[in-house]
Parts: structure tokens; C-alpha cells; sequence
């Protein structure tokens, strides 16, 4: 019986995943945690955790370094619900061409004004007039599972594009049409496009990544589209870009006080993934990668740990977080060769500095002596977490 504890709503299907040998809570100790959003950073982790899913992309709300020091497997669910995403930035490059925003919210406005309303509308809606997309330039900020489909949307409206990615995988640069070019860095970017769209994730190196000196390198009149994260934009710097004409509309699904406060910026309450579809898939897919974890110690999609996948058949198993240095698996194994232990199957393997080792052992070891292996290994240097399947 294992726990898992939500953090956000989770839609059913993807609970339903777990099946009765689970136990889901709100609050309390659990083995694995759910999430969508949920800020963590300030959340006491308890010990019993031992892998977090997130149903959906950014984890910038999970203290994932720390978690990695415990040996605690982050997972997220990569391109679960790039589709929802890109249809609100095309759905985006509309509402702010058109003026859709300030154009519907006036029409709004005339409710009450009775049979003078046609001709009122009329008469108004030259102060709406807009442009086409067609034909203008899109510069796009990460070609991840989000940018990619973008790209290769926007050529199908007929947008000139251009994307920016210097660690873009090899699996999108498959995907991504040969028509979009590639800018060798921001500059190009910022200087020749009319939008811009920011897919990267919030990192150290990304937050502030639109600021004073990309604004001033910009055409006047850009439209910029932030479906990312809202501290990839410097907000005082925004403030300027839009009060001086530099930037036409901020589109943003992350507004808060200060963004709402400024003019021509559009909000959206960070609706980007919130369709039916993706939901699912994000949910579904977060469920099935946490509870392979618990059942079997196999990794697949984790942000702070390796793919590392060994067939399970309910043999028994130690699974081994650990840092990535030499002799950790030589350490290991010697204490299996102690105890005249038969090694079935293994696999290590690292991603940056952290490690992850599965062993399987043969059957009919006494389970003290395990937990005594288990233990050892824990004490060794360098490990993080050491669990033992069976
Ligand atoms: N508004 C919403 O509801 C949603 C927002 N997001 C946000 O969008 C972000 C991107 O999502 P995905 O495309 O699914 O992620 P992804 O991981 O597939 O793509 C991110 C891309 O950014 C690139 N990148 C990283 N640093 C970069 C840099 N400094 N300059 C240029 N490119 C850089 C990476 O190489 C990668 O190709 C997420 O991290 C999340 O913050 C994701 C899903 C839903
Ligand atoms: O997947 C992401 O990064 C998102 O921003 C989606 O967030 P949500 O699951 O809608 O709270």
C-alpha cells in the first residue's frame, strides 16, 4: 500500500491510475506527491517522500535541488499540454492584432444603449482597426515542445518565423519545419520581429530575460506573449517598453498586481493548460510515471534524475540514488559480494551530477540481511536514497 498526496486538484482519470492499493491524501505523510502549481518552496517535505510528479511542464514551483540532495525523484510530464498552450498563443497573436480585447470590452459597454446599438457600433469601431498576422515575422524564445508546435503553426497562417534555442533536442529539431530560421541569438530576435513569443523554462539564467536592453533592441510596436513564466519579464522595465510605444501589448498568463496596472497589457489567468485534454493527458501521464516508480523504481521522465529502466517481474530490487563520482557502484556491489549475493541485473546511469543505480538480486536473501546491505549502502559517501522493492 502506498500514499499519495495531492497538492492540487487532479482530474479523476488520473487518479484513477493508482487503483485500491493506494491510499490519496491531502495532508500528511506520504510516499509520492501529485501536483500542479502548488508552490512547494516553503513546504516541509516529510521523509516518507520519495518521488513528486508534476502534471504539467515548469517546476520552478518544486525545490527540485533539494530534493535531489534527499534522493527525491522529480518527475514532470514533457509536451502533456504544449498542444493547450500553443492554441492560446495562436488564439493570442489574434485577440492583440485585432484589438479583440478593447474592441469586445466597448461592445460590452453599449449594453442599454437600445436600438441605437447597431449604429453605435458602427460608428465606434474604426478606433479598433487591426492588423493581420499574415506576412509578419514571429520570433520565437525556445523550441521546446511548446516553440515547436508554434513554429509550425504560424507558417501554416502564412507569419515569417524565426526561433531562437541553442539547447534544442534533437527530437524537436526533427519536428520543427525546415522554414523556420535560426536566429544565432537574441539580438536577432529582438531586432527584426514584430512578435515575440518566450517558451523557456524559469531558470536562473532565463528570469529577467526580457528587459531594458531587450526592449531598447526591439522593433516599436512589438507584441509580446509570455505563456512561460511572469519573472522572465523585468516588470519595471516592461512598464517602460509600454508606456514609450516600444511595445504595442503584453499578452501574459501570469498577471499579478504590478503587470495589471500597466497599460496594454493583456491578462489571462494562467489558462494555458487548463483544457479538458490536457488536464488528462497531464494528469494521466504524471500518475503512471509515479507509481511505476514506487512499484518498481524504474525513472522515466524525471527533471532531476535519469531515464533508468530495467524490466520489472516482481524480482527483488535496491534502487540506489546517488551522487555521480567514481566507485559508487564498485562500493555497492562489494557489499552484496560480502554477503554472497548474486547480482541478476544492473544498470547505472548519471544525469549532471547525480547518479541512479538499480540492482536486482536473487530471491531467497533473508531480509535482515537486506535492510543490513540497504543500510550500509546509505552510509556510503555520496548516496542520497537507497530503497529496496520486492
Ligand atoms: N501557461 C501554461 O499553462 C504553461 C506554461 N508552461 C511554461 O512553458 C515552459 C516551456 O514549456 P515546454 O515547451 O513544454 O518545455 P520544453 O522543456 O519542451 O522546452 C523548453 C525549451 O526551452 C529551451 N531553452 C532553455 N533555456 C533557454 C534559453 N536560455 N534560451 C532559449 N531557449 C532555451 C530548451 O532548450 C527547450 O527546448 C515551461 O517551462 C513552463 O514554464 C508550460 C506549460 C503550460
Ligand atoms: O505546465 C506548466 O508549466 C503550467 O504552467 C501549467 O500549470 P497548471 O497545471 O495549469 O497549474
Amino acid at each position: 500500500m502506498y500514499t499519495i498526496q495531492t497538492l492540487n486538484n487532479i482530474v479523476q482519470c488520473g487518479l484513477d491510475v493508482f487503483g485500491n492499493q493506494y491510499e490519496m491524501i491531502t495532508e500528511g505523510e506520504a510516499d509520492g506527491i501529485l501536483l500542479r502549481s502548488f508552490p512547494m518552496h516553503t513546504m516541509e517535505l516529510p521523509a516518507s517522500v520519495k518521488a513528486i510528479a508534476r502534471a504539467g511542464a515548469g517546476v520552478n514551483n518544486i525545490p527540485v535541488e533539494a530534493c535531489t540532495e534527499k534522493g527525491i525523484v522529480v518527475f514532470n510530464t514533457p509536451g502533456a499540454n504544449a498542444n493547450a498552450v500553443k492554441e492560446m498563443v495562436l488564439a493570442s497573436l489574434l485577440l492583440a492584432s485585432r484589438n479583440l480585447w478593447d474592441g469586445i470590452s466597448w461592445a460590452k459597454s453599449l449594453y442599454g444603449y437600445g436600438d441605437i446599438v447597431p449604429e453605435l457600433v458602427e460608428a465606434g469601431k474604426k478606433e479598433y482597426v487591426g492588423n493581420e498576422i499574415r506576412g509578419k515575422r514571429l520570433g520565437i524564445i525556445g523550441l521546446g515542445a511548446i516553440g515547436a508546435l508554434v513554429a509550425n503553426d504560424a507558417l501554416a497562417l502564412e507569419m515569417e518565423v524565426i526561433g531562437y534555442d541553442p539547447y534544442v533536442s534533437v527530437e524537436t529539431a526533427w519536428r520543427l519545419s525546415r522554414q523556420v530560421q535560426r536566429a544565432v541569438n537574441l539580438e536577432q530576435i529582438f531586432a527584426t520581429c514584430d512578435y515575440i513569443t518566450i517558451h523557456v523554462p524559469l531558470v536562473e539564467q532565463t528570469r529577467g530575460l526580457l528587459n531594458a536592453h531587450a526592449f531598447r533592441s526591439m522593433k516599436k510596436g512589438v507584441r509580446i506573449f509570455n505563456f512561460s513564466r511572469g519573472e522572465l519579464v523585468q516588470e519595471e522595465d516592461l512598464r517602460d517598453a509600454l508606456e514609450s510605444g516600444i511595445v504595442a501589448n503584453y499578452v501574459t498568463d501570469f498577471p499579478n498586481n504590478t503587470v495589471l496596472g500597466m497599460k496594454n497589457v493583456i491578462p489571462i489567468p494562467h489558462l494555458g493548460a487548463s483544457t479538458y485534454e490536457s488536464e488528462e493527458n497531464c494528469a494521466i501521464m504524471a500518475a503512471r510515471q509515479l507509481k511505476t516508480y514506487l512499484e518498481t523504481g524504474n525513472i522515466r521522465n524525471s527533471v532531476n534524475f535519469p531515464n533508468v529502466e530495467l524490466p520489472y517481474f516482481g524480482q527483488k530490487r535496491i534502487t540506489v540514488a546517488h551522487k555521480n563520482v567514481p566507485n559508487m557502484v564498485g562500493q555497492m556491489t562489494a557489499f552484496l559480494a560480502e554477503h554472497h549475493i548474486n547480482i541478476a541485473d544492473m544498470i547505472n546511469r548519471s544525469k549532471g551530477s547525480y547518479a541512479y543505480t538499480i540492482i536486482d538480486i536473487d530471491n531467497g536473501v533473508d531480509a535482515h540481511i537486506k535492510e543490513s546491505i540497504a543500510t550500509k549502502i546509505k552510509n556510503l559517501p555520496g548516496v542520497a536514497a537507497v530503497r529496496i522493492i520486492q
